[in-house]
């Protein structure tokens, strides 16, 4: 969720806490490493011990805006290692300069933090509505189109016919999405209006063009800007409905989940907040032994992970997730002042996606994750959306279902899953064509989509077969739901030439709450067989 005026301000308080909590802490951290030093004989435990330590402040500092402390700490941690290196004859001396180098970083905490002052580096977006569409288009026909059909979707839409108009209304609010098109007939350019689509740049509202023409310098000059889709006159509104449901979808998910697991806890919380305040939901690893069951509650999208922790290191929980069928493909990114690229390539190829390396800048880490967000989605979606409803494939809600099971099971709370079939969909297509069949089925899928919460499933299990995946809920309620999503699709008017026609479909509900089920084929099964006896008890029904 953007932040609102009111949990920005909380926001703020929270950053401010955290960093306070951090600065207070900063004394005793360098003391306890001075400490470390002031044995007659300093062992290899403890000499380890002040590795770890100057590792971490390396890491932190820089995050809180204690740059210098960070460079310093770094020099104590090469240095630290220098001597564990040496054989034990020639570390005395050399222990002495550590010594005075741990004394200096003590008197250079204490400077920094006289001079200290709170100064968070993050920007805090404007609220906006993720449903809200704006067209600028100059099309009536195709304006009067598409806000019946994304009103249809429960979409909030707003027109404009100048690029002015638009831009007043940005200085309030930001739509989600803009549809513009990209010359207006007074001869106006969208590439000239640079004011407007800084501001959108801001926002984060996704862009979508609509061309009267279609040549490369056009298309060149749409990527400059970022621009999502690129539609050629004339269009096919069905299709452009999908687009702008998966551009919101991927909204949501751009914002994404973010699992933080880093020893340092100032440092985890601090992550968290600069990632909340840029919209993405986080949660930091509680209990280490507990690694999994917290990964599979939360269901991130991404890992953030430090390498170097005292109790295990970043590569051996990496290891760990990977040994789960569900979470192979989690990415998972190294966030870690380890700047030796050698070093980083071998933690790498122990299971993670990447290497962010610390003291890393809020907005550099708010960019960094977002990026490999996007992409870990665009490359889900390649493996496991349907190319016409976008919807996952047959395999992956199989999957999907399998992975909801498990976690049902585990914390003990009810799966539904659901089949879904559109009636007598052999004469739509005889009837219509098979072209006016895809829109049937595309627009069941939008609906689909529409309907179901953030953490159910849709999946196109099969032709004009659909499967859903619903935890938390139980059958009554997963009947419910598919009740209210079949009287929506009743409603639903399609054309096809100068006749318009609408559809029904049949359903089945299996669920946990109702029989136990040890595998998901069984619960599945049970769905289909549901299916077939509501086909048989007549159609245009749920069972
Ligand atoms: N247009 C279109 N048609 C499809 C697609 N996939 C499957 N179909 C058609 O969907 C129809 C399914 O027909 P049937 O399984 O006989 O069932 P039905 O006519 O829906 O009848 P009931 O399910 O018994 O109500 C077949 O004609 C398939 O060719 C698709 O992607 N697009």
């Amino acid at each position: 969720m953007i932040p609102t005026d009111n949990n920005k301000t909380d926001l703020r308080a929270a950053f401010s806490l955290v960093r306070q909590r951090f600065e207070q802490s900063l004394p005793a951290r360098a003391s306890a490493m001075q400490a470390l030093l002031q044995a007659d004989e300093t062992t290899a435990p403890a000499l380890n011990q002040l590795i770890s330590e100057a590792h971490k402040l390396a890491g932190a500092c820089g995050t809180f805006g204690f740059g210098l402390l960070g460079s310093q700490a770094k020099m104590l941690e090469q240095l630290a290692r220098t001597i564990q290196e040496k054989p034990a004859s020639e570390q005395r001396y050399a222990l002495l300069s550590l010594q005075s180098a741990v004394q200096d970083f003590l008197q250079s905490v204490q400077e920094a933090l006289r001079n200290s002052s709170d100064a968070s580096t993050v920007a805090l977006l404007q609220p906006r509505p993720e449903n809200s569409i704006w067209l600028l288009l100059e099309t009536p026909a195709l304006i009067a189109e598409l806000d019946t059909q994304l009103r249809a979707f429960g979409h909030q839409v707003l027109i404009f016919n100048s690029y002015d108009s638009c831009l007043e209304a940005l200085s309030q609010q930001a739509p989600a999405v803009l549809f513009t098109t990209i010359a207006l007939q007074n001869g106006q350019s969208l590439f000239k209006q640079k004011l407007l689509l800084d501001r959108l740049n801001q926002q984060q509202s996704r862009l979508m063009l609509y061309s009267d023409q279609d040549n490369f310098d056009l298309r060149v000059k749409a990527a400059q800007h970022s621009a999502d889709a690129f539609f050629v006159s004339p269009v096919d509104v069905p299709n452009m409905i999908a687009t702008i449901s998966e551009l919101l979808e991927q909204t949501f998910g751009q914002h994404g989940r973010v699992f933080i697991v880093d020893d340092d806890k100032l440092l985890a919380e601090h992550y968290a907040l600069v990632l909340k305040a840029a919209g993405i939901e986080t949660r930091i690893l509680q209990q280490v032994t507990q690694l999994v069951h917290e990964i599979l509650s939360f269901q991130p999208d991404l890992v953030l992970m430090d390498i170097y922790m005292p109790d295990y290191s970043g590569t051996e929980l990496a290891g760990v997730l990977r040994q789960y069928q569900s979470l192979k493909r989690l990415p998972i990114v190294y966030l870690s002042s380890e700047a030796n690229k050698l070093l980083q390539m071998k933690a790498m190829a122990q299971g993670a996606d990447d290497f962010l390396t610390k003291p890393i800048s809020d907005n550099e880490l708010v960019q960094a994750v977002k990026a490999r967000l996007r992409r870990s989605q665009q490359i889900r979606l390649l493996i496991e959306k349907d190319g016409l409803t976008s919807l996952i494939k047959h395999s992956a809600i199989k999957e999907a279902a399998a992975l909801e099971l498990e976690r049902a099971t585990r914390f003990d709370k009810p799966l539904s899953i659901v089949m879904l079939d559109i009636d007598y969909f052999k004469s739509v297509n005889d009837q219509y064509g098979h072209a006016t069949g895809d829109i049937v089925i595309t627009a069941l899928a939008t609906l689909l989509r529409k309907r179901i919460r953030k953490t159910d499933k849709a999946g196109r299990y099969g032709g004009e077969e659909f499967m859903l995946v619903l935890p938390d809920c139980n059958s009554l309620q997963a009947r419910q739901l598919t009740e209210n999503i079949l009287q929506s699709f009743r409603q639903l008017q399609f054309s096809a030439g100068n006749s318009a026609f609408s559809c029904s479909f049949s359903a089945g509900v299996a669920s946990t709450s109702d029989s136990s089920y040890a595998h998901a084929d069984e619960l599945i099964a049970a769905a289909d067989t549901a299916l077939y006896q509501a086909k048989q008890a007549g159609r245009n029904r749920v069972y």
